[in-house]
């Protein structure tokens, strides 16, 4: 599935139009007639649970989260607000109300200003509401809900406060109580920064209102391109994203505002977006299989031999960090790599012996504490020999002279690599990682956005605001397959193109758990993959085994331990 920007999708219109010859208003029509069939089916789904979940039903998105809960009465006392901005998002919802309509469903327009303000395609459509008979409503300050207040006061601003005793009473009595919900045609991808007044006022209320919100492309108040939101966001029960999915609504926590996304065709040929050159998308079982042109099945040769399937050199571990260097190459074996050694300080390997006895071991420094020295890099370099992969990093730990480690080992191993961990950490602090020679064989990082902040020398807030953004840059300044790890984890390789994971749990944040993914991309790897196919495929397969195991942990997926994870690839 293609991953788009609100500027891409421009191009994509403008060209579905101008070259196409498919007019404006066909495309707005059928966005609008989507969005009332999702709205539809929505509450048909209603309707459904309601018999047993008298609640209302509680939706996930693509990343399992759950959205909120929130009541829907009976569908024949339906009655939609829709929430009208003055571009054309606002002509989507202006085309929804048509078909809504019909479907016996009462419907009112609450304009954000006077409906006059309305041009082009999106006046057009006014037009047609108004003549069709449907209600409409401008914003006024009657309609204005406040969060409430410290004291717990729940204050409605245009209702007539009494001082005490009756605030249930003024709540049922608030505008938004005669809508049982509410379509959110406020701003789309057109929309630029903080939403302005009285965007943010509408925003803030209807979310106030505490009924379920169905967004059109995007949740007002969402950035399109970061998943950034506003200080006011809508948030959203369902979002019916138009014709492709924006980059926005993949990424947290804009993908929480979005809730369930639903991406609809609005007659824009999907082919566009290959002319395009467009080269994001969501990894799904066809992109894994038609874009990266791997074999999901991952059958085995069935006279392959231990040889046929590579060999994994796991470089890392430490007195302090033992437990994620056998992660590593324990996850290494179990994706199936013909064979693991692990190079470690030989203090640990005593300790270590046995626990895995797939495992091959190699004893790298003698350092009587069990940490690492510079001087085994030349020791490291000749053991590589015999690996088809190495992956450098989990649970190695700091030590003196680690930046020219690291350097002989980056520059002198011919073979491809995945650096992880401390090994991240060694690289931040090298003199610049753009005055290191590029490396010929692939060479995948691995940081979560701690360690990409210190790679690329900025905050971790900073990181998160803009990972896609970040990832494209970093990958194709250096040349590496960049994987960018947290909930939707993004790989983006050095020609610029991004692959998006929604596979995954929450109970997967625990300490480990990355360890675990370096031995399964270096894994696939050995078994030929290259750092790109491994890394896209491998997040996805990590990611399913997380969710896997969570579900063996019934009940309580917090107490997932990395080894889990291992156990479930
Ligand atoms: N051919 C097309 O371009 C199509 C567009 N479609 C819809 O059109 C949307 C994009 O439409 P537009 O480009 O008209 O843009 P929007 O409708 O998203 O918003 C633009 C309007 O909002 C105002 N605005 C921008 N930022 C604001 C802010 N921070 N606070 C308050 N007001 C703000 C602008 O002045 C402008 O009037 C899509 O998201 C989609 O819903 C669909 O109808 C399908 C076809
Ligand atoms: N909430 C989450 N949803 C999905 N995946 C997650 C979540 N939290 C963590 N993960 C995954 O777990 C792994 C954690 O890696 P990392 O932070 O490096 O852990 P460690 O360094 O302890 O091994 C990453 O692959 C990350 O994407
Ligand atoms: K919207």
């Amino acid at each position: 599935m293609y991953i788009v920007t609100a500027q891409q999708m421009r191009d994509l219109d403008q060209y579905t139009i101008e070259q196409l010859g498919i007019p404006a208003m066909s495309l707005m029509e059928s966005a609008g007639k989507a969005i009332a069939e999702e709205v539809i089916a929505w509450c048909g789904g209603q309707q459904e649970e309601q018999a047993d979940v008298p609640r209302g039903r509680a939706l996930t998105n693509e990343g399992g989260i759950r959205s909120d809960e929130r009541v829907i009465p009976d569908r024949s006392r339906q009655h939609w607000l829709v929430l009208v901005g003055k571009g054309n998002n606002g002509g989507d919802g202006l085309v929804a109300v048509r078909y809504l309509m019909d479907a016996g469903i009462a419907v009112t327009l609450l304009y954000a200003q006077d409906p006059q303000e309305l041009t082009g395609h999106a006046a057009a459509q006014r037009d047609a509401a108004h003549r069709s008979g449907i209600a409409y409503r401008v914003w006024s300050e009657e309609w204005n809900l406040h969060a409430e207040t410290e004291e717990g006061n729940k204050q409605e601003s245009g209702i007539n406060h009494t001082a005490s005793g009756s605030k249930q009473a003024e709540h049922n009595q608030h505008p938004w109580s005669n809508y049982t919900g509410i379509i959110d045609a406020l701003l789309g991808t057109g929309s630029k920064g903080e939403p302005r007044e009285p965007y943010a006022s509408i925003i803030r209320s209807a979310n106030i209102s505490g009924k379920p919100i169905i967004a059109a492309d995007i949740p007002s108040g969402l950035n399109a391109d970061t998943g950034e939101v506003a200080e006011n966001c809508i948030q959203a029960q369902v979002t019916v994203c138009l014709a492709f999915l924006k980059q926005g609504l993949t990424q947290y926590p804009g993908a929480t505002a979005a809730g369930e996304v639903v991406v609809r065709s609005i007659g824009i040929p999907r082919s566009t977006a290959k002319q395009a050159g467009l080269r994001a998308h969501l990894i799904t079982d066809d992109v894994l299989r038609d874009v990266l042109q791997i074999d999901t099945s991952r059958a085995r040769a069935i006279d392959g031999h231990k040889g046929t399937y590579g060999h994994v050199m796991v470089i890392g571990g430490s007195m302090k960090m033992s437990g994620a260097g056998l992660m590593a190459s324990r996850s290494a074996l179990r994706i199936g790599s013909g064979l693991v050694s692990w190079a470690l300080p030989e203090q640990l390997m005593k300790h270590m012996v046995g626990h895995v006895p797939e495992l091959m071991m190699i004893p790298a420094s003698e350092d009587p504490d069990g940490q690492w020295k510079a001087d085994t890099a030349q020791t490291i370099v000749e053991q590589t020999a015999k690996a088809d992969v190495l992956a450098i990093g989990p649970g190695l730990g700091r030590f003196e002279d680690d930046n020219e480690w690291l350097r002989t080992l980056w520059e002198e191993t011919q073979q491809p690599l995945v650096l992880d961990a401390d090994g991240l950490n060694i690289l931040s602090e090298a003199e610049g990682l753009s005055r290191w020679p590029r490396r010929q064989a692939d060479t995948v990082l691995t940081p979560h956005p701690g360690e990409m902040a210190r790679l690329a020398g900025v905050s971790t807030a900073d990181i998160q605001r803009d990972r896609i953004g970040i990832a494209r840059d970093f990958a194709s300044k250096h040349g590496v397959v960049l994987v960018l790890k947290g909930a939707r984890t993004i790989v983006a390789s050095p020609q610029g193109d991004i692959f998006v994971n929604t596979t995954g749990h929450p109970g997967m944040a625990t300490g480990g758990s990355g360890d675990v993914l370096t031995g399964v991309i270096s894994g696939l790897m050995a078994q030929g993959l290259s750092g790109l196919q491994a890394a896209a495929f491998g997040v996805h397969l990590h990611g399913h085994a997380g969710e896997e195991a969570a579900r063996k942990r019934t009940g309580n997926p917090a107490s997932l331990l990395a080894g889990d994870i291992i156990e479930s690839l």
